[in-house]
């Protein structure tokens, strides 16, 4: 069965928009970060990451991506702070890559692409469902990490790991007591703007937090995650006005 949308020739970025014409929005995911246009926002509070490596559920093959799934049925793992004023409960975490070390990211700072993008995923919990928080442009909130090759990491060696056992698209393997803090870098300063999903159905319903500073990973030989999904990410698009803000200074 062909995938409604995916990352090839005949169905890839540039072919979203005739099933998806917000892609041609005005607040489309992702962007190029230019830093002589960042503006610092003192009202911006450092972030609170509360999450409990407990509400961990499993790994998923997703057919363009592998997601890290937790359990959102209650706040036990949530994200609040930063330029968010409510809280925000952590339904995954999932990557982008490439078929090169010097692409894979979506974002990219300067025009600098990273060999890969960790995305956790958050839903707003005024809203009853994530569903229902897509609607809204408060509706999700999702840090970015740029990763890039080095020393091995040993939280995302679980996950490299766990890759082994889910092969094929809609496969998923138990996996427990993953903690998502684990992957970030020890510093928390970020950039956020207004954007969207950067993959199908593309809504633009994200408040999106990069972190200013890189994770390291290393790929083990062999157990490539890019072995069989060769490129999932989405091109940079029009900046429209919008402001990036940063914190700190
Ligand atoms: N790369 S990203 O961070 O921008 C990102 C991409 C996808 C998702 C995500 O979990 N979903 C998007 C929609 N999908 C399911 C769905 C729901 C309603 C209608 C259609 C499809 C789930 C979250 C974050």
């Amino acid at each position: 069965r062909p995938l409604l949308w995916g990352y090839g020739k005949d169905n890839g970025p540039n072919t979203w928009h005739k099933l998806f014409p917000i892609a041609n929005g005005r607040h489309q995911s992702p962007i190029d970060i230019q830093l002589w246009n960042t503006k610092f926002d003192s009202s911006l509070k450092p972030l609170n990451f509360n999450y409990d490596p407990s509400t961990t559920r499993g790994i998923v093959n997703k057919g363009y991506s592998f997601n890290v799934e937790f359990d959102d049925s209650t706040d036990k793992s949530v994200l609040s702070g930063g330029p968010l004023t409510e809280q925000y409960r952590l339904a995954h975490f999932s990557f982008h890559w490439g078929s090169r070390d010097d692409q894979g990211s979506e974002h990219s700072v300067d025009e600098l692409k990273y060999s890969a993008e960790l995305h956790l995923v958050q839903w707003n919990t005024k809203y009853k469902t994530f569903c229902d928080a897509m609607h809204h442009p408060d509706g999700l909130a999702v840090v970015g990490v740029f990763l890039t090759l080095g020393s091995a990491h040993p939280e995302l060696q679980k996950v490299i790991d766990a890759l082994g056992s889910i092969k094929k698209r809609n496969m998923s393997a138990a996996c427990t007591h993953f903690n998502p803090a684990g992957l970030l870098p020890d510093n928390h300063d970020f950039w956020t703007y207004a954007g969207s999903l950067t993959t199908p159905p593309l809504s633009e319903c994200v408040i999106w937090i990069l972190s200013k500073f890189r994770s390291l990973y290393s790929t083990t030989k062999g157990e490539h995650p890019e072995q069989h999904i060769v490129e999932n990410w989405r091109p940079c698009q029009p900046l429209e006005g919008r402001q990036i803000r940063r914190d700190p200074l």
